[in-house]
Parts: structure tokens; C-alpha cells; sequence
């Protein structure tokens, strides 16, 4: 399976691979991250990244000035790419949330990516209008799902069925 999630800003695409892990992890082996927003008095003030088999968490951006840049946000491309390096690729499911600007700014990450796209088993995130390359092969390829407020409970459960129908076809 190789379906992609996406769809306004703030529309629940973290919150669907969130809940999606939640209801698989005692039945496979999930690795990935998600990009969570840190906010400070109410404001957001950068995203973290989260490794979904470890809980280990890295900065990935923050309000302020940097050397690479994206809106208001300084990028730790070099976080980002360490960060990578403990993600396992030989799990059952792998979530990438999100494949967007800030991480396209690591050519490491577009390569991890790249890697990804030959394989079965990945759900991504993919921002809703971004224009990459890689962006541009997997909204080709895989099963695009756009989540919108009426979907997003229903979309996880899709999900959901078709990701153990992969493992149940699998174990055949
Ligand atoms: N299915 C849902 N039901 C109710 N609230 C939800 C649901 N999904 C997301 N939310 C709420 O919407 C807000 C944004 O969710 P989330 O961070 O998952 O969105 P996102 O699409 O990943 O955002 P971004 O575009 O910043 O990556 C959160 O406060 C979350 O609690």
C-alpha cells in the first residue's frame, strides 16, 4: 500500500497518522516520524520532529533567523538529516509525516524519500500544494487521500483496513 494524506493546513493530517499508529502498533512494527507544532502562550513557535518507535524528539523548525529558511521559520536541516538515520526501514508500516517544504530543504531527505517510493508499505503526509519533483511522483503514484473535516474519522479507518489487508495477504 503507498497512500499519501493531505489537505488544508491544521486539517488533522497529524492526528490521522497519530491515531493510525495508535490502533496498529500492537499488531506490526510501525517506524517513522510525525512533525509536531510546539506552541509557547498560545503562540507556535517552531515543529519538532517525533520518531514514532523511540519518542525520541528533534527540532525541526523554529521562529527566527537561520541559515536556511522557510516563511518565518530557521530549518535544522542538519537535525533533520541525524535524526533520519534512526528511522527503521525494515518495519511493517512506515509514516512519514510530512513530506513538505521545510524537509525538501534536505537533499538527504529527498533521497530517503526517493528510497521510499519503491517500497509497499508507506503512508506519507504530503503538503496540499508544495511544489516538488517528489512531490509531483507521488501524488502520481500513490492513493491520494484529502482529508477534510466530514472524512478525517472515516479516512482512518480506511486506512486502517487497507494497511491490514496488506499484512493479512502478506502472512498468506
Ligand atoms: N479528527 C479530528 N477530530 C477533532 N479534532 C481534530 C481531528 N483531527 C485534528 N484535530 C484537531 O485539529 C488541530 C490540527 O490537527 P493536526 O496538527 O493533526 O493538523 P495537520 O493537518 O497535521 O496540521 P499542519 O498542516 O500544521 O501539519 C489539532 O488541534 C487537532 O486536535
Amino acid at each position: 500500500m503507498q497512500i499519501a494524506l493531505t489537505g488544508r493546513p491544521g486539517i488533522g493530517k497529524t492526528t490521522a497518522c497519530l491515531k493510525i499508529f495508535e490502533k496498529l502498533k500492537d499488531e506490526m512494527k510501525i517506524s517513522g516520524f510525525v512533525t509536531k507544532e510546539v506552541r509557547e502562550k498560545g503562540r507556535r513557535i517552531g515543529f519538532k520532529l517525533v520518531n514514532l518507535e523511540s519518542g525520541e524528539e528533534s527540532w525541526l523548525a523554529k521562529v527566527g533567523e537561520g541559515k536556511v529558511k522557510v516563511g518565518k521559520y530557521a530549518v535544522f536541516v542538519e537535525n533533520l538529516e541525524k535524526f533520519l538515520d534512526e528511522i527503521s526501514l525494515d518495519s511493517d508500516l512506515i509514516i512519514i509525516d510530512e513530506v513538505g517544504p521545510m524537509e525538501l530543504k534536505s537533499e538527504k531527505f529527498v533521497k530517503f524519500v526517493e528510497n521510499l517510493l519503491r517500497k509497499d508499505n508507506v503512508i506519507f503526509t504530503i503538503h496540499y500544494k508544495a511544489c516538488h519533483r517528489i512531490l509531483d511522483e507521488i501524488r502520481r503514484r500513490f492513493k491520494v487521500i484529502t482529508l477534510t473535516e466530514e472524512n478525517r474519522n472515516k479516512a482512518v479507518e480506511e486506512v486502517v483496513e487497507i494497511v491490514r489487508g496488506r499484512k493479512s495477504q502478506d502472512s498468506n
